[in-house]
């Protein structure tokens, strides 16, 4: 491929391919660690009972039995209600109140060794945090269908699940995002490992659809833990500088390109970015969105990094579709969510008026496909818009009545994209505080000659 005649957007789509939502391996462990002591479910004036069980491949199914009788049946969340039904998930569990794991999942390496995937990019004032949230026994015959885990803070970024070397087939984990699908046979993994003790793990950005294949033999045991973005107490003076890898090198220097560009958004505007990941977001009414830049997934990360190396401001905003007003299609960006119910489809210019006074109004700038029918450069928005297409060298932010001008880098995924909940949510408990959402990233295009880009032009 020649480099003189790459175009920028392609180079920028491009550095946003190749993205994992997961990473997982085998760890070894001391043997003792696979210890766990759990109480049992006795009658009353015997709650204080308890066992232990190793939790090794020698373990017998007499014991595993006796771990499963100790376990409640595990529910599945439908909006804010915890719901039992063997057709959706059959397993059982046990609450962190009624165990204890000699297990230590950050001092057996594996939170260090799943951080740099989880915390993509430059973040080296974050740390990932593990809590520990159920023992989990799926015995012959159990499965959990698909299903994303509830987000249970704004700051909840993944999942990790440990599973112990007892014997059993079956039992996959098969994550699905977008195209992409990937399947953790950990009783494999396990089995392959030969040289001692060790426990399978993976972690997976939690609102990627994951679910658990029937088991089809003897016990699969897993601790499960919600992984959090905490902000790093320090005291040190410097950061560690990390050295930006090749795709985000890439990215930047398809930003550079743009900004090189003096027919490119001659009058400022913003570059759009519709993401890969949903986040956690408060379904508070009229609750702000909550700063999240530091919480981008995998390739959403990416481009927060890359423009932020080169001073470009980023930020995360809702895009709303406010209906057409006249011959206009109006696309707003908001900073909190609205309350979908309160408008109707047909707005009148009042509480249009209302909604884009609060938000930003943008014009949206759509790009012909110059490479192949599968670039991906056209957007979802190109059907409406396809009117509006200009040449860059008429893009003017100025002109449409305050309007911010929006080039569109990949399209934005669902417009109106805060969902409310509705009987279609599954997660892995009920709970209503935070639902995943869409939102895209706005990189800041000076005007030529102003700002970050006065270096360039
Ligand atoms: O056991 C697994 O592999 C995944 C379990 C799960 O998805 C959950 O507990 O939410
Ligand atoms: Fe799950």
């Amino acid at each position: 491929m020649s480099q003189s005649v790459k175009d920028p957007f392609q180079t920028l789509q491009a550095a946003l391919d190749g993205d994992v939502a997961y990473t997982c391996g085998v760890q070894p462990i001391k043997a003792e660690d696979l210890c766990v002591y759990y109480k049992l479910k006795t009658g009353p004036g015997h709650e204080k009972n308890a066992r232990s069980i190793n939790l090794d491949v020698e373990v017998s199914e007499e014991e595993l039995e006796q771990l499963a009788a100790a376990c409640d049946p595990a529910p599945f969340g439908l909006d804010d209600k915890d719901v039992l039904d063997e057709k959706v998930r059959k397993a059982g569990k046990i609450d962190v109140e009624n165990f204890v794991a000699r297990f230590d999942v950050s001092a057996a390496g594996i939170v260090d060794a799943i951080t740099p995937q989880i915390l993509s990019g430059e973040k080296s004032n974050s740390v990932l945090r593990a809590e520990m949230y159920k023992l989990n026994v799926y015995g012959p015959g159990c499965f959990f269908k698909p299903h994303q885990d509830t987000p249970r803070a704004q700051n909840m970024i993944g999942s990790l699940v440990i599973f112990f070397p007892t014997a059993h087939e079956g039992g996959e984990l098969v994550l699905t995002h977008g195209e992409d699908k990937f399947t953790f046979d950990s009783a494999a993994e396990l089995v392959n490992h030969k040289s001692g003790p060790a426990v399978a793990y993976i972690a997976f950005f939690s609102d990627v659809k994951h679910e658990v294949l029937p088991v089809r033999s003897g016990h699969r045991v897993t601790l499960t833990y919600n992984l959090f973005v905490d902000h790093a107490e320090s005291g040190a003076l410097t950061l560690p500088h990390v050295v930006p890898t090749p795709v985000e090198r890439e990215f930047e220097s398809g930003l550079v390109s743009l900004l090189d560009d003096r027919t490119f958004l001659p009058k400022g505007g913003f570059l759009g970015f519709g993401l890969a990941y949903k986040y956690p977001m408060p379904t508070l009414d009229e609750c702000q969105l909550p700063p999240m830049l530091h919480l981008l997934k995998g390739r959403d990360a990416r481009i927060r990094t890359a423009a932020t190396r080169l001073g470009l401001p980023v930020h995360a905003k809702i895009v709303y579709d406010a209906g057409s007003w006249g011959d206009e299609d109006i696309t707003v960006l908001m900073d909190h969510p609205v309350d979908a119910d309160e408008h109707s489809e047909d707005m009148d210019e009042e509480e249009i008026a209302q909604i884009t006074g609060e938000g930003v109004k943008i014009r949206e700038e759509l790009r012909r496909k110059q490479a192949g029918p599968d670039s991906g450069a056209e957007t979802v928005h190109e059907a409406a818009h396809s009117s509006r297409e200009e040449t860059d060298a008429h893009s003017d932010s100025d002109s449409d009545s305050g309007a911010k001008t929006v080039h569109w880098v990949t399209p934005a995924n669902e417009m109106m994209s805060i969902h409310t909940p509705s009987g279609s949510y599954f997660g892995n408990n009920g709970g209503v505080d935070y639902i995943y959402g869409n939102v895209a990233l706005f990189v800041e295009v000076p005007a030529v000659g102003d700002g970050v880009r006065a270096k360039y032009l």
